[in-house]
């Protein structure tokens, strides 16, 4: 990290076990993964002013925040629940930050009826909370909590209580507003790590465990909690409008909710257990077969974690102890590993950009 960091968190808050070092640079989003219970949501109660710590200390641009009030610190915090105010319409949700901040009504209200238009509910305007659908308030919550133009953000699992057809609209909208911000992401989903955030740090009980970025993490993972809900193969490279090519690699796939333009930067996403391995390549098929030498074999109960090297990438295959056996796998071994290019999502690389919105981040 280079220059003095945006956020500098050195805390512990004694009652709940929770002691962590985190920092966050200017312009970074850093996701806190972790289990249930972990402390991840300690942390941003702390970074809030909505927990004191027993002990330590939080930095924002230098400024200690020790007994500055919530209101006063130019955080930003986007929980699950959109949490409007439910007597003010749209409109006057998001303006209210700004007004309390001393700015005059009209430029208040002209303001908020800019940012309802960059997350895609402008005509909503004048709707009360209770007229909106979880999707359509929770646009109204992140832009309340972008035209308070805080420091920093804070989005505790924002994806949570949203049905499964609209969280990705709502991911991809975050994605454009995270480009550039500086902010810090809870959640429990890889995807959500890998689309969001440049850095992951993981959290288990009260203490950072393990943090590097994210593609490092989510490929790589070394801790045991992302492992569990890591361990997914990614492949970086350029997406060709069929095909992510990388490092003498190319893996065709479908592209996401968030696609890549062709001769844009990618990443290609496929489970483990999509993999299947072989000997021989596969004839004349539609699927993905990337030669590979096996590196290590773990054993999973039943099954067995393959891992191999196609070119520089790390893969993995998740397959029957049987087909190990019969293959008659050993680390060294040249191998086929075969994937259904169904199999394969595709998302555009993070970029790290100028904070403006893209214009296409507007969804139902
Ligand atoms: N209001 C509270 N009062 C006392 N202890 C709490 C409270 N909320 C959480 N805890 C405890 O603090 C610890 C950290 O919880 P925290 O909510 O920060 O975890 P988390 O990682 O955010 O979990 P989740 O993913 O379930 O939200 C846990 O042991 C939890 O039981």
């Amino acid at each position: 990290m280079t220059g003095t960091p945006r956020l500098v968190y050195d805390a512990t808050v004694a009652a709940r076990d929770v002691t962590l070092r985190l920092e966050v640079a200017e312009g970074e989003t850093v996701a806190l993964l972790g289990p249930n219970g972990a402390g991840k949501s300690t942390v941003l109660g702390v970074i809030a002013g909505l927990l004191a710590p027993s002990s330590g200390r939080v930095e924002l641009d230098g400024r200690d925040l020790a007994g500055v009030p919530p209101h006063r610190r130019e955080v930003a915090l986007l929980a699950q629940e959109p949490l409007l105010f439910p007597h003010l319409s749209a409109l006057e949700n998001v303006a209210f930050g700004p007004r309390s901040r001393g700015d005059g009504r009209s430029a208040a209200r002209t303001g908020a009826r800019e940012w309802l238009d960059r997350v895609g509910v402008g005509d909503l305007a004048r709707r009360r909370p209770h007229q909106l659908s979880g999707g359509q308030a929770q646009r109204v919550a992140v832009a309340r909590a972008l035209a308070a133009e805080p420091r920093l953000l804070l989005l505790d699992e924002p994806m949570a209580a949203l049905d499964v057809d609209v969280a990705p609209a709502l991911r991809h909208l975050l994605r454009g507003v995270l480009a550039g911000r500086t902010a810090i992401v809870v959640t429990h989903d890889a995807l959500d790590a890998l689309l969001l955030a440049d850095r992951v740090a993981v959290v288990e009980a009260g203490r950072i465990v393990e943090q590097g970025p994210t593609t490092d993490v989510l490929s790589r993972p070394r801790s045991a909690f992302a492992a569990r809900i890591a361990g997914l193969n990614l492949v970086s490279g350029r997406w060709d409008g069929s095909a992510v090519r990388g490092d003498g690699i190319a893996v065709s796939g479908l592209p996401s909710d968030d696609p890549p333009a062709p001769g844009e930067d990618a990443v290609a996403v496929f489970s483990p257990t999509a993999v299947s391995v072989f000997r021989d390549p596969p004839g004349g098929s539609p699927r993905n077969a990337l030669a590979a030498t096996v590196t290590e074999l773990e054993p999973l109960g039943d099954r067995f974690r393959v891992r191999a090297t196609a070119g520089a990438i790390p893969l993995q295959a998740e397959v029957t102890a049987a087909a190990v056996a019969e293959l008659a796998l050993v680390p060294g071994d040249p191998v086929n590993l075969i994937v259904k290019a169904t199999e394969v999502s595709v998302h555009g690389a993070l970029r790290a950009s100028s904070g403006a919105l893209p214009a296409d981040t507007v969804g139902p």
